[in-house]
């Protein structure tokens, strides 16, 4: 990494801790939770050579993953982590993988699988530097298991910290060396007391200073922007009015000022009127100049008899390159006359917590499936780690007004992948009203923000109605309303039967194509938020 890029960034200035990970869909849980506790932390791939760390971190957290520690595909860590000294912390795959390091047959496939709830019997090992992860817990802990594989031998040199009615080794710790591994996830919800143990780890056993805050962000953000970008190079960012995108664009205003371009892409499959709005409040309550590039008609003819969902995805996530990149050329031509500025360098998205690393892919989110080495452009993510409340709460710091803030997500494929099966012109159309008219009772029931996301999908098959006496054969629109802090996990909201029934009411008279109203139950998991 270069000197440049390595100005103003916090790990140089707090105490940090790495995590490393092996793709477990819950990693990002880990950072959000040791930044709760205002302990800085990064984190990079499962392969990361140590040697080449830009920064010494404080402590180590290897994470869980897919991935089975003695298949021959399986992602491990660069053996140099047992050389540094440092505080490890092993996690459920990360745990298993140091077992696995130390000596290879001492993990196997288990017997049965363990997901959820497990009582966990801390031991008391006689030494008070071995009981440190536990410290403060008790004698017994709810915690929240989701493996298959498990440790079959104690490794070397280490002693049992705790056990589970189905894991014999369910934490383990190391006699001398700060080097601990549990087999269940402290980062999840589910684990109640989980934080308690990343404080321990992180603060009391790896020494890490609390002093991470979310107003730090502000300030190293913008000054790790400036120093990226340099005194003349552009950036065109994609702004969608979703609240990640808002946030980032508001940063780098303040960071490169007019040398930033927003771009909102009319995919042709926006909700109703929503171009036109994002570009008012944009630039009424953050004074972003916004360029709406109308794309509507190239998106629609791309998707034309395209059924299946990650390749409309994909035709969606390349479209929106190709828009950005003639964009990109268009403001070199514009800035051609000027001396002050340069080349667009930069495309800057908005995205909070993504997957990455190896870990299964569930949904091509456009995104963040990596951009083509065609594009020769860089991508900036100032939220890249962040959850959307952190965002939100970020938002906050930087005065952006509480609509914008707690606007419900929408995806960057749009309605495109809430429309089941082929996109038509008047499927989009059916969509969008019928998506209005539900988001519009929400917001005048009071009940937006107690929602964390609400839409509309409509169905690929047809049911028959009757409506004014006649025979109707037309599509089923699927209302569906989530609760969840984090978009990993959410349960259905609990709608109000009257209020229900009146939107479906509503949609049934005012969307002519409409002739069912279902509600969707399903929670994530078994189910995910987007339709496809
Ligand atoms: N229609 C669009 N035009 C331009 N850029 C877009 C568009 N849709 C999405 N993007 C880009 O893709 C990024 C990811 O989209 P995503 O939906 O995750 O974030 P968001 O729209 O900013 O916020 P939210 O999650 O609240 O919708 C956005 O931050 C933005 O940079
Ligand atoms: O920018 C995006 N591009 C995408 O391709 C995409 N797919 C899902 N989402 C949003 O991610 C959250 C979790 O969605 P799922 O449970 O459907 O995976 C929810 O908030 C979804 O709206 C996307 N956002
Ligand atoms: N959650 C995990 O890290 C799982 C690890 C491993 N894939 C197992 O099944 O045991
Ligand atoms: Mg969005």
């Amino acid at each position: 990494m270069s000197g440049i890029i390595e100005q103003g960034q916090p790990h140089n200035e707090f105490d940090t801790i790495l995590v490393l990970d092996f793709g477990s869909q819950t990693s990002h849980l880990i950072l959000r939770r040791l930044r709760n506790l205002g302990v800085y932390c990064e984190m990079l791939a499962c392969t990361t050579k140590l040697k080449d760390l830009p920064f010494k971190p404080k402590g180590i957290i290897l994470s869980g993953g897919p991935s089975s520690v003695y298949d021959s595909e399986a992602p491990h860590v660069d053996p140099e982590i047992f050389n540094l000294g440092l505080p490890i912390l092993g996690i459920c795959y990360g745990c298993q993988e140091l077992a696995w390091r130390i000596d290879a047959t001492n993990v196997a496939r288990g017997e049965v699988r363990e997901y959820g709830h497990t009582e966990l019997k801390v031991h008391d090992s006689g030494d008070a530097k071995i009981n440190r992860l536990f410290e403060g817990i008790g004698s017994e802990m709810d915690v929240y298991m989701s493996h298959f594989d498990k440790l079959k031998k104690l490794p070397t040199d280490f002693c049992i910290i705790a056990t589970s009615a189905n894991s014999e080794f369910a934490g383990i710790a190391h006699k001398e060396k700060p080097i601990f591994g549990v087999q269940f996830h402290p980062e999840l919800e589910h684990t109640p007391r989980g934080s308690e143990i990343l404080h321990n780890f992180a603060i009391n056993i790896c020494g890490a200073n609390p002093a991470w805050k979310m107003e730090n962000f502000r300030a190293k953000e913008i000054a790790r922007i400036r120093a990226l970008v340099g005194p003349n190079d552009q950036v065109l960012g994609g702004v969608s009015g979703g609240v990640d995108s808002s946030v980032a664009a508001a940063v780098m205003k303040e960071a490169i000022g007019d040398r930033f371009h927003a771009i909102l892409i009319d995919n042709g499959v926006m909700r109703l009127n929503e171009c036109e709005q994002v570009k008012e409040t944009l630039g009424e309550h953050l004074g972003i100049n916004l360029t709406v590039v109308d794309g509507g008609e190239l998106f629609l003819s791309r998707l034309k008899g395209v059924t299946d969902p990650e390749k409309k995805r994909k035709i969606i996530g390349k479209t929106f390159i190709d828009l950005f990149q003639e964009e990109a050329i268009r403001i070199e031509k514009e800035a051609e006359a000027r001396p002050d500025v340069g080349p667009v360098k930069y495309l800057l998205q908005g995205t909070s917590v993504s997957y990455k690393g190896p870990a299964a892919t569930i949904k091509t989110h456009h995104n963040v499936g990596g951009l083509p080495d065609t594009l020769n452009l860089k991508l900036i993510e100032p939220l890249r780690e962040m959850f959307k409340d952190e965002v939100r709460a970020f938002g906050r710091e930087l005065s952006i007004h509480h609509d914008v803030l707690m606007r419900h997500p929408f995806p960057g494929p749009g309605l495109a992948i809430r429309i089941l099966g082929e996109v038509t012109p008047e499927r989009v159309e059916l969509s969008r009203r019928a998506d209005h008219i539900f988001i519009s009772e929400i917001r005048a029931a009071g009940i937006y923000d107690d929602i964390s996301q609400a839409y509309v999908a409509i169905s690929q098959d047809r049911a028959v109605g009757v409506q004014g006496d006649a025979r109707v054969y037309g599509f089923i629109a699927i209302l569906r309303a989530v609760v969840t802090s984090d978009f990993m996990s959410a349960t259905p909201y609990e709608f109000d039967w009257k209020l229900i029934k009146k939107i479906s009411t509503r949609i049934l008279n005012e969307v002519d194509g409409i002739t069912r109203v279902t509600y969707d139950m399903t929670s994530k998991p078994p189910g995910t938020i987007e339709m496809e």
